[in-house]
């Protein structure tokens, strides 16, 4: 039965009733066809007004007795037709179509057993025109919510919101949720259907209906349904649960990971279908990145210090996937560039707003040789600093490794013969303690701020060196400078230089080797070619930078 023709049936039946009111020669008939008449004719237009109202089914499920009485000859109808059915699809009551999610027909006090069995702990009545179970009559803990649609028609987008919703807070909750309307065919399918739409990667409607049909046969959508089905989905896109992978790095920031575990897995899966990998010691981030990507990611939540979240961002270049970041390590530079203070505050409040906003900012990716830099490369002070800060000397003091590292290496100021080329330009000898390149670099790298915080998304690398006057105090003089140079976002040049390239190579005049570091991690290599990878990383950002 197409679902437009319904008004015109029911009137038809309010005509013919109407025809042997007129016609019959009993009182008593007369009443009986005259009622009919009026309750077709109600029904037909609560399917026209395509609204339950009618029913004016309360809260706990009950419909209150002038409409029951009001409406008898179309009630008495409907309970028959439905007797008859159930007999022919002789099924269970209900049956489970997902993990904690059942779809059934109305139940009776002869399904509480069953019920109670589960146990359904959450019952989401989709049917308008009959009463629900009185629960605390049958002494059951259930919670109840009554979302009316009429037979053989769609629920309106707002009750759809308020179903997913419903059940998802229910399941979250632990509870196994019964959807059941009069039959267990088309309104309770369209929910359950709904729902699983919007909790899993698949948006193929098909698909879910196979997995709801594999497990109730009876389960149909008429054309009118599917079709507002398929509505809601194209229209409610960000209600549509996503498939997320994290990538988290167990020990950054000193093992971080477990406390954030729970309250991050928690505020996202309403939003995400979640798969955690976990990096190891032989497994870094850009290996789980990858499988993430051949699983079919759209997003991918790095969780580690800056050195993680740039093995992570190194699988995702070049692909359709968006990045997110949970800062955990001990520094968390990047998150400080993207976020700023907020990143220190709360990081995992700041870090699930941000993905559950989805706002993308696509910025600027270096490259060392072959090896992605998201932050900065840097020979000198900061290498050592990094040396010196190792696994144990985090684990011990934080940050503190990192000043302590930084302290030890301006008190050597070991000087550095270095080979340098600007872009095409000609190669020059150059004397200095510290050479940062960076594509980005939170105001606390001091040695990166030769002209202040260098941009993200400019398309350029920011190059700071310290002169190569010995002396003392001339380290931190410099840091002095750079202090000056980040707040007023000012070059001063005294003791400290600047200069902004597209691409910088490096070597040691000696010929040996090159110690380096890169975000934070350190490396060795006979020379170094860096470039700048213009806006090569969609990334999740915050609507607002807090300073
Ligand atoms: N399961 C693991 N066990 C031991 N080491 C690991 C494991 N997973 C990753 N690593 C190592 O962790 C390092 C990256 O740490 P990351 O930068 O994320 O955190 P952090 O060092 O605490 O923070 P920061 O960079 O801010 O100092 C890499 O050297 C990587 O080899």
């Amino acid at each position: 039965m197409g679902s437009k023709a319904i008004p015109y049936y029911y009137l038809c039946g309010a005509l013919v009733a109407l025809l042997l009111t007129y016609v019959l020669p009993t009182w008593p008939l007369k009443v009986v066809f005259g009622w009919t008449c009026i309750a077709l004719t109600l029904i037909a237009s609560a399917y026209w007004l395509n609204t339950a109202r009618l029913f004016r089914k309360k809260a706990n499920g009950r419909i209150p007795w002038y409409i029951r009485w009001s409406l008898i000859p179309f009630l008495v109808g409907v309970r028959v037709y439905n007797a008859i059915a159930r007999r022919q699809d002789n099924l269970p009551a209900f049956q489970q179509v997902a993990e904690g999610i059942y779809v059934g027909r109305r139940l009776f006090s002869r399904d509480m057993d069953t019920l109670k069995d589960v146990p359904i702990n959450a019952v989401l009545d989709v049917t308008a025109e009959f009463d629900a179970l009185d629960w605390s009559a049958e002494r059951a803990e259930v919670n109840y919510l009554n979302v009316p649609v009429l037979d053989h028609l769609a629920p309106s987008h707002e009750q759809i919101h308020q179903a997913l919703q419903w059940i998802h807070e229910q399941q979250r909750q632990g509870h196994n949720v019964l959807i059941h309307c009069a039959l267990g065919r088309g309104r309770s399918v369209f929910m359950a259907a709904a729902y699983l739409l919007a909790h899993s990667h698949t948006k193929n409607i098909d698909e879910v209906m196979d997995k709801i049909q594999g497990a109730r046969e009876v389960a149909r959508l008429n054309h009118q349904q599917k079709k507002a089905l398929q509505k809601f989905i194209d229209e409610h896109q960000e209600l549509m649960i996503k498939r997320a992978f994290i990538v988290a790095n167990p020990v950054s920031g000193g093992g971080k990971w477990s406390d954030y575990e729970k309250p991050l897995k928690d505020t996202l899966t309403p939003y995400f279908e979640l798969t955690v990998i976990e990096t190891t010691e032989d497994k870094n981030g850009t290996e789980c990145a990858r499988e993430a990507l051949e699983q079919g990611a759209e997003l991918v939540i790095a969780c580690g210090g800056d050195g993680t979240l740039t093995e992570v961002a190194r699988a995702l270049i070049g692909h359709d996937c968006k990045m997110a970041i949970v800062p955990m390590g001990t520094a968390n530079s990047l998150s400080q560039v993207l976020w700023g203070l907020s990143s220190k505050l709360s990081p995992v409040d700041v870090a699930c707003e941000t993905i559950i906003e989805g706002r993308c900012r696509k910025i600027d990716c270096g490259w060392v040789n072959d090896q992605l830099m998201l932050l900065c490369a840097g020979v000198g002070f900061e290498q050592q600093m990094i040396e010196q800060a190792d696994r144990s000397a985090k684990d011990k003091l934080g940050q503190l490794a990192y000043i302590q590292g930084l302290w030890r290496a301006l008190s050597e100021d070991k000087q550095l013969q270095l080979q340098v080329t600007i872009d095409d330009g000609e190669t020059e000898s150059w004397e200095t303690a510290s050479l940062i390149v960076a594509n980005a670099a939170p105001m606390t790298t001091l040695l990166a701020q030769g002209d202040g915080e260098p941009v993200i998304d400019d398309g350029k690398l920011d190059v700071t060196w310290l002169d190569s006057e010995q002396g003392e105090s001339s380290p931190v003089k410099s840091l002095i400078e750079l202090l000056y140079a980040s707040i007023t976002e000012d070059q001063v040049g005294m003791n400290t230089h600047h200069t902004r390239v597209k691409r910088i190579r490096l070597a040691r005049c000696d010929g040996e080797a090159l110690d380096y570091v890169v975000d934070g991690e350190p490396y060795s290599a006979d020379a170094l070619d860096i470039k700048i990878d213009k806006h090569a990383l969609q990334i999740l950002v915050p609507d607002r930078i807090d300073y």
